[in-house]
């Protein structure tokens, strides 16, 4: 079987991220097709920040970002159906349960056969038993299983990833890594902002490191261990 060709899917070039002001030093790197680019770097650095410019919800304090060769624009259906996305916002439907989220999730983009990715969702992220629970009575880690289980639910050549980590057991962790994998071996992209450094030795195919007056690369071997000391 001949490798797929691989495709560039985020380009940012002096990329300033901030809030009117940048948080952090200017960012330049490439992401394609097959890679797992992981950002990392203490709290309050700008990871989220540059996640959330990178998918459009907020714009560059200078630079470029580019998502498949145009500007991101999360108001854009065709964007989000490229682009699958989870930051971590605990945002919930009180009168849905966790299955039918999921089936919304699927309808909303267009994804056929619902109810089998439904299903195979709520097992893999070991929410089967609580697929009739409305969001009020999961707990947190059951929630955040929610979560990422809706971005794997949507279409994606891109999926970007805040912390996805928190709240999971090491379990749910280390299911998540391999998961990860596989978006790559499916000749997907991910971009991930993570604490985790099993999840960045595990998943990570290049790193960024946000640092106090520099964004530099690292390998993911090196990125574990800088985040085990920070
Ligand atoms: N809406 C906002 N308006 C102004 N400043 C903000 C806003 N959100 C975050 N900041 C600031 O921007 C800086 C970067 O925050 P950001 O959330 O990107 O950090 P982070 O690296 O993701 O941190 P953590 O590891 O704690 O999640 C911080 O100093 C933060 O206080």
């Amino acid at each position: 079987m001949s490798k797929p060709t691989s495709r560039l899917l985020v380009r940012a070039t002096g990329l300033e991220v901030g809030y009117g002001v940048p948080v952090c030093a200017p960012i330049s790197f490439a992401l394609a097709t097959g890679e797992v680019l992981a950002v990392v770097g203490v709290n309050g650095t700008g990871k989220s920040t540059l996640l959330r410019t990178v998918v459009g919800q907020l714009e560059p304090v200078r630079g470029r970002v580019e998502v498949l060769g145009t500007t991101p624009d999360d108001r854009d259906a065709a964007f989000r159906t490229d682009v699958a996305v989870d930051l971590g916002d605990d945002a919930f439907f009180p009168a849905l349960t966790v299955r039918e989220h999921l089936l919304m999730t699927c309808y909303g983009h267009g994804v056929a056969d619902a109810a089998d990715v439904a299903a195979r969702l709520l097992e893999e992220f070991g929410l089967t038993a609580r697929s009739e629970a409305l969001p009020a009575a999961l707990s947190s880690g059951q929630r955040r299983r929610l979560l990422l289980a809706a971005a794997f639910a949507r279409p994606r050549e891109l999926l970007v990833l805040d912390e996805p980590e928190q709240r999971l057991d090491a379990g749910m962790r280390a299911r998540l890594t391999r998961r990860l994998v596989d978006e790559r071996r499916h000749g997907r992209g991910v971009l991930i902002a993570s604490h985790d450094p099993a999840v960045v030795a595990g998943a990570a195919t290049a790193v960024l490191l946000i640092d106090e007056d520099e964004v530099r690369p690292l390998t993911p071997a090196a990125a574990a261990a800088a985040i085990e000391s920070m």
